[in-house]
Protein backbone atom coordinates (compact mmCIF):
# COMPACT_ATOMS: atom_id res chain seq x y z
CA UNK A 1 0.00 0.00 0.00
CA UNK A 2 1.36 3.33 -0.91
CA UNK A 3 0.79 6.13 1.44
CA UNK A 4 1.95 9.13 -0.53
CA UNK A 5 -0.07 12.10 1.43
CA UNK A 6 0.40 13.76 4.56
CA UNK A 7 -2.78 11.90 5.86
CA UNK A 8 -2.08 9.10 8.27
CA UNK A 9 -2.92 5.70 7.49
CA UNK A 10 -5.62 5.15 9.78
CA UNK A 11 -5.37 2.70 12.62
CA UNK A 12 -7.65 1.29 15.31
CA UNK A 13 -6.54 2.50 18.80
CA UNK A 14 -3.66 5.17 17.89
CA UNK A 15 -1.57 4.89 20.73
CA UNK A 16 1.14 7.13 18.72
CA UNK A 17 0.43 9.49 16.07
CA UNK A 18 2.59 12.04 14.35
CA UNK A 19 0.46 14.37 11.74
CA UNK A 20 2.52 16.03 9.27
CA UNK A 21 6.23 16.30 11.08
CA UNK A 22 8.99 18.30 9.17
CA UNK A 23 12.26 18.15 11.48
CA UNK A 24 15.43 19.56 9.62
CA UNK A 25 19.25 19.75 11.42
CA UNK A 26 20.07 23.62 10.15
CA UNK A 27 23.58 23.05 11.10
CA UNK A 28 23.85 20.18 8.76
CA UNK A 29 21.96 21.62 6.24
CA UNK A 30 19.48 18.40 6.12
CA UNK A 31 16.16 17.85 6.22
CA UNK A 32 15.67 14.42 7.80
CA UNK A 33 11.48 14.46 8.12
CA UNK A 34 9.61 16.11 5.04
CA UNK A 35 6.38 16.26 6.47
CA UNK A 36 5.78 12.26 7.81
CA UNK A 37 2.42 11.33 8.68
CA UNK A 38 1.85 7.64 10.76
CA UNK A 39 0.20 6.58 13.33
CA UNK A 40 1.03 3.38 15.84
CA UNK A 41 -2.25 1.20 17.02
CA UNK A 42 -2.09 0.05 20.36
CA UNK A 43 -0.71 -3.49 21.56
CA UNK A 44 0.88 -3.60 17.60
CA UNK A 45 4.11 -4.72 16.47
CA UNK A 46 5.31 -2.19 14.01
CA UNK A 47 8.79 -1.99 12.16
CA UNK A 48 10.15 1.02 10.83
CA UNK A 49 12.54 0.57 7.85
CA UNK A 50 14.35 2.45 4.93
CA UNK A 51 17.35 2.86 3.40
CA UNK A 52 20.63 4.64 5.56
CA UNK A 53 19.69 8.59 5.78
CA UNK A 54 16.31 7.90 5.68
CA UNK A 55 14.98 9.62 8.77
CA UNK A 56 13.79 6.49 10.85
CA UNK A 57 15.66 7.06 13.94
CA UNK A 58 14.41 11.00 13.42
CA UNK A 59 11.24 9.54 13.09
CA UNK A 60 11.68 7.40 16.43
CA UNK A 61 13.07 10.39 18.08
CA UNK A 62 10.18 13.01 17.49
CA UNK A 63 7.72 10.09 18.28
CA UNK A 64 8.87 9.42 21.02
CA UNK A 65 9.34 13.25 22.36
CA UNK A 66 12.60 12.51 22.74
CA UNK A 67 12.97 15.59 20.15
CA UNK A 68 10.42 18.20 18.84
CA UNK A 69 9.68 18.62 15.07
CA UNK A 70 10.07 21.77 13.51
CA UNK A 71 6.27 21.13 12.39
CA UNK A 72 3.68 18.73 12.61
CA UNK A 73 2.03 17.32 15.63
CA UNK A 74 2.97 14.61 17.56
CA UNK A 75 0.49 12.81 20.16
CA UNK A 76 0.77 10.64 22.38
CA UNK A 77 -2.40 8.58 23.76
CA UNK A 78 -4.06 11.21 22.32
CA UNK A 79 -2.08 13.94 24.28
CA UNK A 80 -0.22 16.42 21.40
CA UNK A 81 2.92 16.72 23.04
CA UNK A 82 4.51 19.51 21.07
CA UNK A 83 3.02 22.51 23.44
CA UNK A 84 4.11 20.41 26.41
CA UNK A 85 6.97 22.68 27.96
CA UNK A 86 9.99 19.62 29.49
CA UNK A 87 9.09 18.82 33.08
CA UNK A 88 5.65 17.74 31.71
CA UNK A 89 7.52 16.36 28.69
CA UNK A 90 9.73 13.99 30.63
CA UNK A 91 6.94 13.31 32.42
CA UNK A 92 4.66 12.30 29.69
CA UNK A 93 7.23 10.33 28.37
CA UNK A 94 8.43 8.55 31.13
CA UNK A 95 4.93 7.46 32.32
CA UNK A 96 3.93 6.14 28.79
CA UNK A 97 6.79 5.23 26.55
CA UNK A 98 9.70 2.56 26.99
CA UNK A 99 13.29 2.52 25.14
CA UNK A 100 15.56 -0.17 23.77
CA UNK A 101 18.70 1.63 22.13
CA UNK A 102 21.48 -0.50 20.83
CA UNK A 103 23.73 1.53 22.90
CA UNK A 104 21.66 -0.01 25.70
CA UNK A 105 22.02 3.32 27.52
CA UNK A 106 22.43 1.09 31.28
CA UNK A 107 24.06 2.83 33.97
CA UNK A 108 27.37 0.48 35.08
CA UNK A 109 27.24 1.79 38.20
CA UNK A 110 24.14 0.20 39.31
CA UNK A 111 23.03 -3.40 39.54
CA UNK A 112 20.62 -4.81 36.87
CA UNK A 113 17.98 -4.55 39.68
CA UNK A 114 18.67 -0.72 40.34
CA UNK A 115 18.86 -0.15 36.10
CA UNK A 116 15.55 -1.60 36.02
CA UNK A 117 13.64 0.41 38.47
CA UNK A 118 15.16 3.49 37.54
CA UNK A 119 13.00 5.59 35.14
CA UNK A 120 10.12 4.18 37.61
CA UNK A 121 12.43 6.18 40.84
CA UNK A 122 13.01 9.38 38.01
CA UNK A 123 9.49 9.61 37.08
CA UNK A 124 8.35 9.33 41.16
CA UNK A 125 6.34 6.51 40.75
CA UNK A 126 6.91 3.70 43.56
CA UNK A 127 8.28 1.22 41.84
CA UNK A 128 6.28 -2.01 41.05
CA UNK A 129 8.76 -4.85 42.46
CA UNK A 130 6.52 -7.78 42.07
CA UNK A 131 6.41 -6.92 38.35
CA UNK A 132 9.86 -6.24 37.95
CA UNK A 133 10.80 -9.73 39.20
CA UNK A 134 8.60 -10.81 36.49
CA UNK A 135 10.29 -9.04 33.76
CA UNK A 136 13.53 -9.94 35.24
CA UNK A 137 12.13 -13.87 34.99
CA UNK A 138 10.35 -13.36 31.34
CA UNK A 139 13.28 -12.11 29.79
CA UNK A 140 15.56 -14.97 31.19
CA UNK A 141 17.65 -12.83 34.19
CA UNK A 142 16.17 -13.84 37.18
CA UNK A 143 18.86 -14.44 39.36
CA UNK A 144 21.38 -12.06 37.87
CA UNK A 145 19.78 -8.91 39.82
CA UNK A 146 22.75 -8.08 41.36
CA UNK A 147 24.94 -8.25 38.74
CA UNK A 148 26.69 -5.13 37.33
CA UNK A 149 25.60 -4.78 33.45
CA UNK A 150 29.42 -4.25 32.25
CA UNK A 151 30.07 -7.98 33.39
CA UNK A 152 26.83 -9.55 31.20
CA UNK A 153 27.10 -10.17 27.31
CA UNK A 154 25.60 -8.12 25.09
CA UNK A 155 22.55 -9.69 24.43
CA UNK A 156 22.26 -9.98 28.26
CA UNK A 157 22.41 -6.55 28.21
CA UNK A 158 20.07 -5.98 25.79
CA UNK A 159 17.37 -8.38 27.61
CA UNK A 160 17.92 -5.98 30.77
CA UNK A 161 17.22 -3.11 28.48
CA UNK A 162 14.66 -4.49 27.70
CA UNK A 163 12.78 -5.47 31.06
CA UNK A 164 14.18 -1.97 31.93
CA UNK A 165 11.21 -0.69 29.26
CA UNK A 166 8.65 -3.00 30.77
CA UNK A 167 8.81 -2.44 34.39
CA UNK A 168 7.41 0.87 34.00
CA UNK A 169 4.20 -0.96 31.85
CA UNK A 170 4.54 1.21 29.26
CA UNK A 171 2.28 2.00 26.28
CA UNK A 172 4.80 1.84 23.73
CA UNK A 173 8.23 0.67 23.59
CA UNK A 174 10.59 2.53 21.17
CA UNK A 175 13.56 0.17 19.86
CA UNK A 176 16.13 1.59 17.24
CA UNK A 177 18.29 -1.58 15.98
CA UNK A 178 17.73 -2.92 19.40
CA UNK A 179 19.43 -6.59 17.32
CA UNK A 180 21.87 -4.39 15.80
CA UNK A 181 24.58 -5.49 17.88
CA UNK A 182 23.78 -9.08 18.65
CA UNK A 183 24.15 -12.28 16.99
CA UNK A 184 21.61 -14.20 15.35
CA UNK A 185 20.14 -16.14 17.45
CA UNK A 186 20.35 -13.83 20.55
CA UNK A 187 19.14 -11.38 18.19
CA UNK A 188 16.10 -13.69 17.70
CA UNK A 189 15.42 -14.20 21.52
CA UNK A 190 15.13 -10.31 21.95
CA UNK A 191 12.33 -10.13 19.21
CA UNK A 192 10.78 -12.99 20.60
CA UNK A 193 10.50 -11.18 23.77
CA UNK A 194 9.33 -7.51 22.33
CA UNK A 195 6.45 -10.14 20.43
CA UNK A 196 5.92 -11.25 23.76
CA UNK A 197 5.54 -8.40 25.25
CA UNK A 198 2.79 -7.01 22.48
CA UNK A 199 1.11 -10.13 22.41
CA UNK A 200 1.30 -11.10 26.43
CA UNK A 201 1.30 -7.70 27.66
CA UNK A 202 -0.51 -5.55 25.24
CA UNK A 203 2.91 -3.46 24.75
CA UNK A 204 2.78 -1.19 21.24
CA UNK A 205 6.28 -1.57 19.64
CA UNK A 206 7.66 0.63 17.23
CA UNK A 207 11.30 -0.51 15.55
CA UNK A 208 13.62 0.52 13.57
CA UNK A 209 15.34 -1.96 11.96
CA UNK A 210 17.87 -2.64 8.71
CA UNK A 211 17.05 -6.32 9.13
CA UNK A 212 14.14 -8.01 6.97
CA UNK A 213 13.69 -11.07 9.08
CA UNK A 214 13.59 -8.76 12.21
CA UNK A 215 10.87 -6.87 10.40
CA UNK A 216 8.77 -10.02 9.61
CA UNK A 217 8.01 -10.25 13.43
CA UNK A 218 5.98 -7.39 13.21
CA UNK A 219 2.59 -7.15 12.27
CA UNK A 220 3.51 -4.24 9.76
CA UNK A 221 6.01 -2.20 8.44
CA UNK A 222 6.57 1.36 7.33
CA UNK A 223 8.95 2.23 5.17
CA UNK A 224 10.63 5.57 4.58
CA UNK A 225 12.35 7.22 1.98
CA UNK A 226 14.25 10.65 1.81
CA UNK A 227 12.70 11.34 4.70
CA UNK A 228 8.89 10.62 4.23
CA UNK A 229 6.87 7.24 4.34
CA UNK A 230 6.51 5.56 1.34
CA UNK A 231 5.32 2.49 1.39
CA UNK A 232 3.69 0.16 3.99
CA UNK A 233 3.56 -3.81 4.32
CA UNK A 234 0.54 -5.59 6.86
CA UNK A 235 1.61 -9.22 7.69
CA UNK A 236 5.17 -8.99 6.55
CA UNK A 237 7.52 -11.76 5.37
CA UNK A 238 10.70 -11.85 5.31
CA UNK A 239 11.01 -12.16 1.54
CA UNK A 240 8.15 -9.36 0.82
CA UNK A 241 10.25 -6.87 3.24
CA UNK A 242 13.32 -7.32 1.56
CA UNK A 243 11.98 -7.28 -1.80
CA UNK A 244 10.07 -3.81 -0.73
CA UNK A 245 13.33 -2.76 -0.13
CA UNK A 246 14.86 -2.75 -3.31
CA UNK A 247 11.71 -1.20 -4.42
CA UNK A 248 12.29 1.56 -1.99
CA UNK A 249 16.43 1.74 -2.29
CA UNK A 250 16.33 2.62 -6.09
CA UNK A 251 13.64 5.18 -6.03
N1 LIG B 1 21.92 15.26 15.18
C1 LIG B 1 21.99 15.41 13.86
N2 LIG B 1 22.64 16.48 13.33
C2 LIG B 1 22.72 16.65 12.00
N3 LIG B 1 22.21 15.82 11.07
C3 LIG B 1 21.57 14.73 11.54
C4 LIG B 1 21.42 14.47 12.95
N4 LIG B 1 20.73 13.31 13.10
C5 LIG B 1 20.45 12.87 11.85
N5 LIG B 1 20.94 13.71 10.91
C6 LIG B 1 20.81 13.60 9.44
O1 LIG B 1 19.42 13.46 9.17
C7 LIG B 1 19.23 12.48 8.16
C8 LIG B 1 18.35 11.36 8.71
O2 LIG B 1 19.09 10.68 9.73
P1 LIG B 1 18.49 9.46 10.57
O3 LIG B 1 19.54 9.07 11.54
O4 LIG B 1 17.15 9.83 11.05
O5 LIG B 1 18.34 8.37 9.41
P2 LIG B 1 18.26 6.80 9.55
O6 LIG B 1 17.30 6.36 8.49
O7 LIG B 1 17.94 6.42 10.94
O8 LIG B 1 19.72 6.38 9.16
P3 LIG B 1 20.57 5.06 9.56
O9 LIG B 1 19.82 3.91 8.98
O10 LIG B 1 21.88 5.28 8.87
O11 LIG B 1 20.67 5.03 11.05
C9 LIG B 1 20.60 12.02 7.71
O12 LIG B 1 20.98 12.78 6.59
C10 LIG B 1 21.47 12.35 8.91
O13 LIG B 1 22.78 12.59 8.50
Amino acid sequence: MENRGTAPVVVDRPVVEVVDVVKSYPGAGVQALRGVSVAFAAGTFCAVMGPSGSGKSTLLHCAAGLDRPDSGRVLLAGQEIGGLREPKLTQARRRRVGFVFQAYNLIDSLSVWHNVLLPQRLAGVKPDRDWAREVLRRVGLDGRENDRPGRLSGGQRQRVALARALASRPEVIFADEPTGALDLSTGREVLGLLRESVDDVGTAVVMVTHDPSAAAWADRVVFLADGRTVAELADPTAEKVASQMMAVSVR
